[in-house]
């Protein structure tokens, strides 16, 4: 069976079998003791599938499909777009994780910049498939780091995992903090004053 994780824009949208999903969901709340028959319930599992489509539409899409924009223009100190809004779906339970993410770079040596919102497209790309936190935030810098060949990455993402509020162990308010440093990122002081940046309120 194909990995969907590795999956990386392979297919198409298209491929995403609707039908599937909404027998899916109309199976779950027979599970659970719901009529899926029922006034209220009738029109649910076409819309969750619908949703599930768009919730998971970064199995379908490319990182470099995104970061298409770049130009040269010889800037070569940091740049870093902090407070990237994160909705994603935690692939233990099927429930949202969110907070946000901050991913800077120092250009290449030709100063290869791409266009902020690109930053945030490719958060989106890989927060909109089943995920770990941990994944999410190095499949950000990996792709980064290929694409845009820059002389260093540094991702940091903070979350909150409904997983952890809303069951489970139940403790809403606890931030997960995840982060992928790569290049000249890693050296103490680069990476110090992104940090700074980061933190800075
Ligand atoms: N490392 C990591 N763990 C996660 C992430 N999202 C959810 N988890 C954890 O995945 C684990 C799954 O543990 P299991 O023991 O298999 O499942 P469970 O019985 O539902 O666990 P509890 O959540 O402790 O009730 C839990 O500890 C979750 O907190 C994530 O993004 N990264
Ligand atoms: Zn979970």
């Amino acid at each position: 069976m194909t990995d969907p994780v590795t999956l990386d824009g392979e297919g198409t949208i298209g491929d995403f079998d609707e039908k599937r999903a909404e027998n899916a969901v109309r199976e779950l709340l027979i599970a659970v003791g719901e009529d899926p028959d029922r006034e209220g319930l009738r029109e649910t599992p076409s819309r969750v599938a619908r949703a599930y489509k768009e919730i998971f539409a970064g199995l379908w899409q490319k990182p470099e499909d995104v970061l298409t924009t770049t130009f040269d223009i010889g800037h070569d100190e940091m740049v870093l777009v902090k407070d990237i809004e994160v909705y994603s779906t935690c692939e233990h339970h099927l429930v949202p994780f969110r907070g946000v993410a901050h991913v800077g770079y120092i250009p290449s040596t030709s100063g290869k910049i791409t266009g902020l919102s690109k930053l945030a497209r490719l958060v989106d790309v890989y927060a909109r498939r089943p995920q770990v936190q941990e994944r999410l935030t190095t499949q950000i810098a990996d792709s980064l780091m290929e694409i845009l060949e820059p002389r260093g990455v540094i991702v940091v993402v903070e979350c909150e995992h409904m997983c952890m509020s809303m069951r489970g162990i139940r403790k809403p308010g606890a931030k997960t903090l995840t982060s992928a440093v790569r290049g000249q990122l890693r050296d103490m002081a680069t990476r110090n004053e992104a940090m700074s940046l980061i933190m800075a309120r």
